[in-house]
């Protein structure tokens, strides 16, 4: 069973940032678990602070339902869960001070050097978090990782926005979390470490405003159009590639299949090209499709037209 009440998906939203007092019906405190898992916490923790607005991301479809199945157990009212990259969703979705709680319990380390790009607790981070944490508003951070905990520190402490509180080696805790337990019954260590919003500041977003798609439209050469299969655009932080084309059977339109990335964030969709009137052609997102309408996406409309003219 999965009940999608507890699933919010944002790209069927208007306007960005999204507006939480409507969809939560009242004004409360929002409170934001990175990483949410099985959903435990999600579950413990609403019950607990009733009068919280809890929103939790998570990367894992499966992670998603068994969540939904523990809130519904517990009747929990005050939650939506969403389907995204937790650094995209904390920046794009929730304005300049309006988060009171940011908690990320046991995050995917990612040891390697190479793979530190992919760390959540990196200072874009830090800087999102200066944003949309409310003065004195908090991130809280457990970790089985003592090195990720300092790196952690370090970032906050250095980034000048954040009172930083020493890490905690085994707190005391009222709850534990799948992996916490996991971790404790291993012998490791736990680590905590909290921070406090003293001064903020304003990242650029990728969306916002009212959430439309530009379409673009022209003559184009018809040649053109198979020759655009794996071919790669790039334009600052934008990058978009043509994965394939397809021709539809029963009419004059074809399908891209495009993969674009703004920076670390990248998604995938179907655009739809086809034929207007005698001259014109217009391309457009195939119904189907619905990627965060990001810069990137945008170009590659815009761009794609722009070759085939
Ligand atoms: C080690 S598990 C911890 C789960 C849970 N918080 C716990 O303590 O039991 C880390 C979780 O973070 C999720 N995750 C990893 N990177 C993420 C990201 N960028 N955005 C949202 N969730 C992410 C993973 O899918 C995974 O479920």
């Amino acid at each position: 069973m999965i009940y999608p009440e507890y699933e919010l998906k944002p790209q069927f939203h208007e306007e960005f940032p999204l507006q939480w007092k409507k969809i939560f019906d009242n004004n409360n405190p929002l409170h934001v678990e990175l990483g949410f898992g099985n959903g435990e916490f999600a579950a413990y923790y609403t019950q607990k602070h009733k009068n919280i607005n809890y929103i939790g991301f998570e990367l894992s479809i499966t992670s998603m339902v068994k969540a939904q199945r523990k809130l519904k157990r517990n009747n929990v009212t005050n939650a939506k869960l969403i389907l995204c990259d937790a650094r995209f969703g904390l920046r794009e979705f929730f304005d300049s001070n309006s988060i009171e709680k940011v908690i990320m319990n046991f995050p995917v380390p990612w040891y390697k050097n190479s793979q530190a790009h992919r760390r959540i607790i990196i200072q874009d981070f830090f800087e999102t978090l200066a944003d949309v944490l409310i003065e004195n508003g908090e991130f809280e951070l457990l970790t089985d990782q003592e090195w990720y905990a300092i790196e952690a520190f370090e970032n906050a402490k250095n980034s000048g926005y954040f009172e930083v509180f020493d890490i905690e080696k085994n707190p005391r805790r009222e709850f534990l979390t799948r992996y916490e337990k996991k971790w404790i019954k291993s012998n490791r260590d736990i680590f905590k470490l909290v921070v406090k919003k003293i001064k903020g500041i304003k990242v650029s977003r990728l969306i916002g405003g009212v959430n439309k798609m530009p379409h673009a439209s022209g003559k184009i050469s018809e040649e053109k159009i198979k020759l655009l299969k794996g071919k790669v655009f790039k334009e600052n932080n934008k990058v978009f590639v043509i994965k394939n084309v397809y021709k539809e059977l029963d009419s004059n339109s074809h399908i891209f299949k495009v993969i674009s990335s703004d920076g670390d964030f990248s998604q995938h969709y179907f655009l739809v090209l086809y034929q207007k009137d005698n001259e014109n052609w217009v391309i457009k997102l195939d119904s189907e499709s619905n990627p965060y309408r990001t810069p990137a996406v945008k170009w590659s409309v815009k761009k794609i037209m722009e070759v085939l003219q």
